[in-house]
């Protein structure tokens, strides 16, 4: 029988064109990205990748917040165009968590009227009582009472407190996926193992699968069922995450690992790979775009076009050298 998938996605693209129509550039932001995670278990999958890689153009198509340029995601068995044109249906299946959490509520509203608005909008709840209802159980979820939040305003919270209150908003619709892109960027390091034991424990206790976004390393490694490594707008490695962290197949990967596990450790600085907008240009398709990084690199990396090699059922690289530099 073949396993049902909550999300496919299948060779999709997004281009970006930078400067004028004429003396302008492409820019491949999300480049044949193809992806399934089933849908009989819940999972937490990171994807990880430096500054530009493309991590957030992918998380954003896939909330339909992006159209895409090629390709296709499924979601529940249905194609991002069906889900666009019923919006209520695909906000019970994802939802999402940015970056910034005192960017989601206004200043001038409490948060607590945002919840409600939600409860009651996306038909979660008939009537006020009934979305107290609603509410109070999701913020118990997130280690916080109605009281705690009841007539506040943001900035009455910490920020680590206005992300879980985000993270409750997200949960009221039960969605079955939660795409939270770079959810612990803004929260103090000590804070960030706290939202992602959240999430550990909404996917263990409540089933929500989470897609990560993270330049967080520590926690990325920490919380992972699977991983998925970004580099110039490919997916140039995906696996569950202990073979991803013990077996690594592609060199970039090796090269991330190698700056962990330092807590917090980010992509910066001189430990940052180096990446220059220009190579990220479209390269007529053909060759391996980290060749010219790669301690490995034969000619054939640069001349042939490459596809995904399996390492097992559930680990792949974009990585000839894993098949002895052949390509298919
Ligand atoms: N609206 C846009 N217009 C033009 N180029 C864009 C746009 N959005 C993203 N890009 C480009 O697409 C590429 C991928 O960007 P994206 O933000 O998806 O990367 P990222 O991995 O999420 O980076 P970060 O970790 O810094 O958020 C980058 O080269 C970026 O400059």
């Amino acid at each position: 029988m073949e396993t049902k998938n909550i999300l496919e996605i299948s060779h999709l693209n997004r281009e970006f064109r930078i400067g004028g129509m004429i003396l302008g550039n492409k820019i491949m932001a999300v480049d044949d990205v193809s992806l399934k995670m089933p849908s009989d278990e819940s999972w937490i999958m990171s994807i990880v990748g430096e500054s530009g890689s493309g991590k957030t153009t992918l998380a954003k198509m896939i909330l339909g917040l992006l159209d895409i340029s090629g390709g296709n995601i499924i979601l529940d068995g249905k194609s991002i165009n069906y889900h666009m044109k019923h919006k209520k249906e695909f906000y019970r299946i994802v939802q999402p968590i940015f970056q910034n959490p005192f960017t989601n509520f206004s200043m001038k509203r409490t948060v607590d009227c945002y919840l409600y608005e939600t409860a009651l909008n996306m038909d979660m709840a008939k009537n006020k009582d009934d979305a107290k209802e609603v509410i109070t159980d999701t913020l118990k979820k997130v280690g916080l009472s109605y009281d705690q939040v009841k007539n506040k305003y943001p900035n009455q919270f910490s920020g680590g407190e206005l992300q879980r209150i985000s993270i409750a908003r997200a949960l009221i619709t039960k969605p079955k996926i939660i795409v939270a892109d770079e959810p612990v960027a803004m929260i103090d390091a000590s804070l960030r193992m706290n939202i992602v034991n959240i999430f550990k424990n909404l996917k263990e206790e409540y089933g929500v699968s989470f897609i990560y976004i993270t330049h967080d390393l520590s926690t990325a490694y920490y919380v992972s069922d699977y991983i998925a490594t970004m580099y110039k707008g490919s997916m140039i490695e995906f696996g569950k995450a202990r073979e991803v962290l013990e077996n690594p197949g592609h060199p970039y990967t090796e090269l991330l690992l190698e700056s962990i596990p330092k807590v917090g450790a980010k992509w910066s600085g001189k430990d940052r790979p180096h990446m220059e907008d220009a190579e990220n240009k479209i390269m007529n398709g053909v060759g391996c775009k980290f060749a010219k990084r790669c301690p490995y690199a034969k000619d054939v990396c640069f001349q042939k076009s490459l596809s995904m090699v399996k390492l097992n059922e559930s680990h792949k690289t974009l990585c000839i050298k894993q098949n002895n530099y052949k390509v298919d």
